[in-house]
């Protein structure tokens, strides 16, 4: 199923880049929450804001689609300034996924996803469509759920109905500000997972807020770190930030997780599963048995792979996912796996 199919024209609408140029945001108070920020997202990645609490993340998601005006600065959606725009236009054309939700907890799993096409003026039996159609992308059977209530739900079900109320009329841009920290941590490995697999059928452009370098790295084609008052202190893939991190305070941020530290000092084989099950096996990167998770990883987001081959004297042994690598027990768990 291609889950652009559906819009207002009736083909697919294409993702946009997004430029941030000298953009700065001065509270009435006087507070820096953003400096003066510049950095290009192309259009179809995700990229991901990090930094730690009050660092500024949420006032620049804020700022692109106009619930925050920015001080200074210009912030261009495929060239053109959004300043010159109708925010309520704006937002129209860009998803919006916040931590808890926010589904309206009076209307129905389908008419939540509706939203946005029942403001659009679109047909009745086209939002129909195009509900069912987005909640069986995420994952939620709609003959099931489609008519349930918010609190008929799971967290982690919740959090799926907003990521697909958020793409539902095909919006250009997807903003996500923590959409997966409301769930604990076993839900939110699989939610990411599942996220990841959305994101390469229907590769929309992507900004979202995190606090977890785990997720950001797992998520982000690019992260953003954010320092204090707002500075952008690195704009780089993950692994570029993970090795060559710009300055201390990267370093220290970075290596403050014990999350990927735990991936550098851990053998791939323990998260290792037998070869078999995947018919693709030939076509994934490929680690040495003694390589690390870390080293994996590294594997996978250079080749845009969600599964590396293991290999021992260059024969495949094993597989391992993405999902897995943050799964995997520690060391000293773990059996030798052969
Ligand atoms: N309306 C406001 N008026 C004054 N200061 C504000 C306002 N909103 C946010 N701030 C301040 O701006 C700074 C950046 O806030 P912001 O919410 O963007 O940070 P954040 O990185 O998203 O934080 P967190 O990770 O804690 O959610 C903080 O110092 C915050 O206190």
């Amino acid at each position: 199923m291609d889950a652009t199919a559906i819009n207002d024209s009736g083909a697919g609408r294409d993702a946009a880049s997004i430029s941030i140029e000298n953009v700065g945001k001065v509270y009435p108070d006087g507070t820096v929450a953003v400096g003066d920020i510049s950095f290009e997202v192309p259009a179809g990645e995700l990229v991901v804001l990090i930094g730690p609490s009050g660092s500024g993340k949420s006032t620049l998601l804020r700022m692109l689609n106009r619930l925050i005006e920015p001080s200074k600065g210009t912030i261009r959606i495929d060239g053109a300034d959004i300043a010159a725009q109708d925010p309520t236009e704006l937002r129209r054309q860009i998803g919006y996924v916040i931590q808890n939700v926010g589904l309206f907890p009076h209307q129905t799993i389908r008419t939540n996803v509706g939203t946005v096409p029942h403001l659009l003026g679109w047909k009745k039996k086209r939002i129909r469509d195009r509900s069912d159609e987005l909640l069986e992308l995420v994952g939620l059977d709609p003959t099931r759920y489609g008519a349930r209530y918010p609190h008929e739900l799971s967290g982690g079900q919740r959090q799926r109905v907003g990521v697909a109320r958020a793409l539902a009329a095909d919006p250009v841009v997807l903003l996500m500000d923590e959409p997966f920290s409301a769930v604990d941590p076993i839900v939110r490995g699989r939610l990411q997972e599942e996220f990841l697999r959305l994101q390469a059928a229907v590769r929309k452009t992507i900004v979202l807020v995190t606090h977890d370098i785990d997720e950001a790295v797992r998520l982000g084609d690019r992260i953003v770190v954010l320092g204090e008052n707002g500075h952008l202190l690195q704009y780089a893939p993950p692994p570029e930030l993970l090795s060559r991190p710009a300055t201390d305070a990267v370093r220290d941020f970075v290596g403050a997780d014990r999350g990927i530290r735990r991936l550098t000092v851990t053998p791939v084989r323990t998260a290792m599963r037998p070869i078999g099950q995947d018919a693709d096996v030939d076509r994934f990167p490929t680690v040495d048995i003694s390589a690390s998770l870390y080293d994996a990883l590294a594997e996978m987001l250079t080749a845009d792979a969600l599964n590396v081959a293991v290999t021992e004297k260059g024969i495949p042994v094993g597989t391992v996912s993405r999902s897995a690598l943050f799964e995997a027990p520690k060391r000293d768990t773990v059996p030798t796996g052969s």
